[in-house]
């Protein structure tokens, strides 16, 4: 596979106001794409077309080689590609983290020691494993974040789709996020962050009038 996600002629509205307009986007393997635009650009809204949560008025998406189109082509696309939502409360619904974290793999059919390693290993990674008995609800927004990539981490999908996967985090836990990504070879990450992007980033992109723009 070369190409984890092609869309072309993508065009999506909110009631008349044009929000993507004609747009193509490439996503190949290997790609360590950054994406930036102004507030209300409409970058979520492309996350979210490409897992099947939003339906684009005209466009064609081929992702992972097999175009989809109804929402039963999109079950393997969220089994395969990590989301990690803009807002960890979207993300995180399980009440113990470590439910949580077992959630995906669990879903993907992997048995209870093969889950058990798995947790252990994210966890350990991220340097969460002080918070697998705590209830999700009661994390501080940088620790819901990094719980939120460890769940995905656990998934090990072929591609991430990050929305603002730095925002909130302090210096300790932005440098576990970049030693993560170092560790991925696919991923589109949105951020308001460049210096960060520059770090983490193969390609740049800016979407704008709703178009994409590439910048690096
Ligand atoms: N359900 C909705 N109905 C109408 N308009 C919406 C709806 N959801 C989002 N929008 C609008 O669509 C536009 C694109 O939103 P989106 O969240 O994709 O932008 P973004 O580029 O991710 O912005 P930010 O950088 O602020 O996170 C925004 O102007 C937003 O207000």
């Amino acid at each position: 596979m070369e190409k984890v996600i092609d869309i072309k002629g993508l065009v999506f509205k909110y009631n008349d106001r044009v929000i993507l307009d004609d747009l193509d986007l490439e996503v190949r393997v290997g790609d360590r794409i950054g994406l930036i635009g102004p507030n209300g650009a409409g970058k979520t809204t492309l996350l979210y077309i490409i897992m099947g949560f939003l339906k684009p008025l005209k466009g064609k998406i081929i992702i992972l080689e097999k175009e989809r189109k109804e929402e039963k082509d999109f079950i393997e696309v969220r089994q395969r590609i990590g989301l990690l939502f803009q807002d960890s409360d979207s993300q995180l619904f399980c009440p113990t983290v470590k439910e949580d974290i077992a959630f995906g793999p669990l879903n993907l059919g992997k048995s209870h020691e093969e889950v058990k390693e798995i947790i252990d290993k994210v966890a350990h990674f991220f340097g969460i494993t002080h918070l697998l008995e705590r209830p999700v609800y009661k994390l501080s927004g940088g620790e819901k974040r990094l719980v939120a990539l460890a769940g995905i981490f656990a998934m090990n999908p072929v591609c991430y789709l990050l929305d603002e996967p730095s925002a909130g985090l302090d210096e300790q836990s932005k440098a576990k996020l970049i030693e993560f990504l170092k560790t991925q070879s696919t991923y589109l990450i949105v951020s308001h962050e460049k210096d960060f992007l520059k770090e983490v980033s193969n390609k740049i992109f800016k979407l704008e009038k709703g178009k994409l723009f590439q910048l690096l």
